[in-house]
């Protein structure tokens, strides 16, 4: 890394989708930012088209892969095992190590490492970091991580609650508190990350004490196409009555649940416009959303003991103040309360949606992963750099 080096390009690879962003990291700017969908549908093959057309379209802005101001590209991986808590390097044996990870995310692992192997081999030279989703969630006692099945077992397939989403849980909790005017170590957050996939956090002073996603992101709350919590013997009655197989089980649960399996959409816009056409179905799918929510807005209370922030974020938290209205409906007891005017107003920033009688800050955060993510990079090629 050169010292003019101080731009970072972060790639998120979804399943179906490549997010890119180049920041400078010594500016806090964003160069350049851009999806590209619907890969593996046509036009885009694979990601290693996705890349290309990423590369294309940074060279468009006057930038390119080939940027001699790179200091760094910087990964989502979403699954990190027990062995990745913090953002890593990546070399050949990281990779392997990735695929080995790949049963326990099947939707993300896989792009992930695609998405890695194609900028590799397009900038061998320059340093790749990745930043784990689960890393932030590294903090959960036992307590909370521990299922309770037979623990030889747990171990030996490494069964244990993760938590996903942890660049998002981190940073959102750390604006909190910055929103409060406060330290992130003097505040108790709930986070509550609802975009197509969703889960909930209880930060306490900074350190994340439970998380609603467990071995994989299919636990917890309600989501777009996931079921979130339910019976475990579910899957069995799906087997033995339903004749289903474990992966027509694992389809139904991970795409063909959640909003979309009790509705048709999973888009709450979609769902909060059919609500308003009278449509029961989308009613039903909202009420069994919310519910869920609540409770555990109500769980993260209890194991928090104290709370002082409530936070919204990503495409339903910050956008959908329906969801965030009804979620918190009926808990004045626990001192939360929305006020409906400022819940109301929509806008980039940070803000402050509670009532002024509400003992607890109910906030709207808008996520920033693709920041997070580029700093953690920086900072771990910086500290790679200085001790050369
Ligand atoms: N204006 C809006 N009102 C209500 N919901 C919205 C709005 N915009 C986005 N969403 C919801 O956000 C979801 C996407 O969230 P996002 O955080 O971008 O997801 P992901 O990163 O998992 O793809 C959409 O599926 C939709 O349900
Ligand atoms: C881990 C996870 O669920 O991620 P996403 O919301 O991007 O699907
Ligand atoms: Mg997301």
């Amino acid at each position: 890394m050169t010292a003019t080096a101080t731009r970072v390009l972060v790639l998120n690879s979804g399943s179906s989708s490549l997010k890119y962003q180049l920041i400078d990291m010594a500016d806090g700017e964003r160069l350049a930012s851009g999806l590209v969908e619907r890969i593996g549908e046509g036009e885009v093959a694979d990601h290693g088209d996705a890349l290309k057309i990423v590369g294309e379209e940074l060279a468009l802005g006057g930038f390119g892969l080939d940027d001699p101001k790179l200091a760094a590209i910087g990964h989502r991986a979403v699954h990190g095992g027990i062995r990745f808590t913090e953002p890593t390097l990546i070399d050949d044996e990281v990779v392997a190590e990735m695929e080995k990870l790949v049963p326990l995310a099947p939707l993300h692992n896989p792009a992930n490492i695609t998405g890695i192997k194609v900028a590799r081999e397009l900038r061998p030279d320059l340093p790749q970091v990745a930043v784990f989703d689960t890393a932030f969630h590294a903090t959960i006692p036992e307590a909370a991580a521990r299922y309770a099945i037979d623990t030889e077992t747990a171990d030996k397939l490494s069964v244990r609650r993760y938590g996903f989403h942890g660049t998002s849980h981190a940073y959102v909790s750390r604006a909190t508190a910055e929103l409060l005017g406060k330290a992130p170590e003097d505040v108790n957050v709930i986070v509550l990350h609802l975009g197509n996939g969703a889960s909930a956090s209880a930060v306490a002073g900074g350190r994340c004490v439970d998380t609603s996603m467990g071995l994989t992101p299919l636990e917890g709350l309600v989501m777009g196409t996931r079921s979130g919590d339910l019976d475990p013997a579910v899957i069995f009655h799906l087997a033995r009555v339903g004749g289903m197989s474990v992966d027509e089980i694992d389809t139904l649960l991970n795409k063909k649940s959640g909003l979309v399996g009790l509705c048709g959409d999973n888009d709450m816009r979609e769902i909060t416009r059919r609500i308003g056409e009278g449509d029961e179905a989308a009613r039903l799918a909202f009420d069994v959303y919310v519910h869920r929510l609540r409770k555990y807005i109500g769980a993260y209370y209890a194991v928090l003991g104290k709370v002082d922030a409530l936070a919204f974020t990503a495409g339903v938290g910050e956008n959908a103040a329906a969801v965030r209205e009804a979620a918190v409906a009926g808990l004045e007891e626990l001192g939360i309360a929305v006020d409906r005017d400022r819940n109301a107003v929509r806008g980039p920033d940070a803000r402050l949606v509670s009532a002024e009688y509400s003992r607890v800050a109910v906030a709207v955060v808008p996520t920033d992963e693709e920041l997070e993510i580029a700093t953690q990079t920086y900072a771990l090629v910086g500290a790679a750099d200085s001790e050369t």
